[in-house]
């Protein structure tokens, strides 16, 4: 079978390119950030050799089977002890382990669409109409965003058509504040997550309008910051979990095509290029910081809505990112990491596969709506189906044409 020859020579080249990194490598790390760095990639540098070491067809693909035995063993039970301290966040386990699902393309069957459906309606809020992170909380920007992209993945239709829009409506408008910006809950913190998480809700309601957008672009533009990336708020480091949300916030508000007008495009895309490290190929999420199997979605997520805006193509190099999730990110038996040192989760899992379908597709943006096109580059999908996922809506985070079904079904 024919695997992915030329990732596998992207990887030697790469590979002989880590010599010269040896060479200026010095005897005692200067800082613990450079002794974390150098840790990383001995690591790394281990895994790729012991690929290279082997025949190119066996080039690591993606372990499908057990990543989805994974996910389904999670979805099917109730949330084991160890988990208890994610309590809060049930919306967000269930969004990660169904849009993980479908992303590898198993179906959402009708039985587990409605039990979904179910335990989002428990979360939610009687007072607010807006969802918390579990039965009786209060309700959460986050929680309310993972439990609608929840339901949008599942298509779950008959849980959606329940909750109460004007009152989240009314809800969205005591967490905006005066500046623009969102907070996270009632006393909560104003940030770039909480703008986002905010309009993909009342956009996917079908509830923004200009009272609810009010300054909200303003906002967001103050928040990129001299090195082109944005902080989750004015005056903070660049971030690439806040910089996906400011830059997917803005492409709702306009448009990607529209995203020069705003903010400063060109140091942004210098600041995402500088995320993805040559020797790992992976993507970090701050100047300085190490690779993170997840920033494949928070920065990665911001090449399909760069490459509209500057009509560019291939702003990071998608093989590399590739290599890194395929060789690096999946952990035994199953799921997918941050790195080599840790061990899969959920978030991560999610987050991998999401930036995994990044680099198998192109999005064309079209009257407002999102296209996937699987890059039929054969250093990317050549090799049989393997390593393929679902193409991703590079908005919402849910594959494509899903969120717009949601949408569809509030306008009618
Ligand atoms: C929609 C929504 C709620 C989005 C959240 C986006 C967001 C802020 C993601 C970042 C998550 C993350 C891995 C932080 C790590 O910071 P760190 O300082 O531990 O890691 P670092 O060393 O990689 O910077
Ligand atoms: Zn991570």
């Amino acid at each position: 079978m024919a695997q992915s020859t030329l990732n596998y020579d992207t990887l030697q080249e790469l590979f002989q390119a880590s010599d010269q990194v040896d060479e200026f490598r010095i005897e005692e790390p200067a800082s613990k950030t450079i002794e974390s760095q150098m840790e990383v990639e001995m690591d790394i540098l281990k895994i790729y050799e012991d690929v290279l070491g082997k025949d190119k067809s066996e080039f690591p693909i993606l372990r499908r089977k057990r990543h989805s035995k994974y996910i389904d063993t999670f979805l099917n039970r109730p949330l084991p002890a160890p988990f208890t301290a994610l309590d809060a966040s049930q919306p967000w386990i269930i969004y990660w382990l169904v849009n993980s699902k479908a992303l590898l393309g198993e179906e959402v069957n009708s039985e587990l669409s409605d039990k979904i459906g179910d335990k989002i309606l428990e979360c939610v809020d009687a007072d607010t109409g807006a969802i918390g992170g579990g039965n009786g909380q209060m309700a959460h920007m986050a929680a309310t965003y993972a439990g609608l992209l929840a339901l949008t993945v599942s298509k779950s239709y008959k849980a959606a058509s329940q909750l109460d829009r004007s009152k989240i409506y009314n809800w969205l408008l005591q967490m905006k504040q005066p500046d623009g910006s969102f907070i996270m809950h009632y006393n909560g913190e104003a940030d770039a997550r909480a703008v986002y998480c905010a309009i993909c809700v009342a956009s996917l309601l079908d509830i923004l309008d200009d009272k609810l957008a009010y300054k909200a672009i303003d906002w967001l533009a103050s928040c990129q910051t001299y090195e082109g990336g944005f902080s989750g708020f004015p005056g903070d480091e660049a971030h690439g979990g806040y910089t996906f949300c400011a830059v997917a916030a803005l492409s709702i508000l306009k448009s990607p095509r529209e995203l020069a007008s705003v903010i400063d495009l060109d140091n942004l895309i210098n600041w995402t290029v500088q995320r993805q490290y040559s020797l790992e190929g992976g993507l970090s999420g701050r100047t300085n910081k190490l690779v993170d199997g997840c920033y494949s979605h928070w920065v990665g997520g911001l090449t399909p809505l760069l490459e509209i805006a500057t009509g560019q193509r291939d702003l990071l190099n998608r093989i590399q990112l590739q290599n890194y999730i395929l060789c690096c990110c999946q952990d035994e038996p199953a799921g997918l990491r941050d790195k080599p040192s840790t061990r899969a989760d959920f978030y991560h899992t999610n987050y991998v596969l999401c930036g995994l379908s990044m680099t198998q597709h192109y999005q064309e943006y079209k009257a407002g709506e999102y296209i996937g096109h699987r890059i039929l580059d054969p250093s990317i999908t050549d090799i049989s189906d393997a390593n393929h996922v679902r193409s991703l809506d590079p908005i919402y985070g849910v594959p494509s044409g899903l969120a717009s079904k949601m949408i569809a079904l509030y306008r009618a």
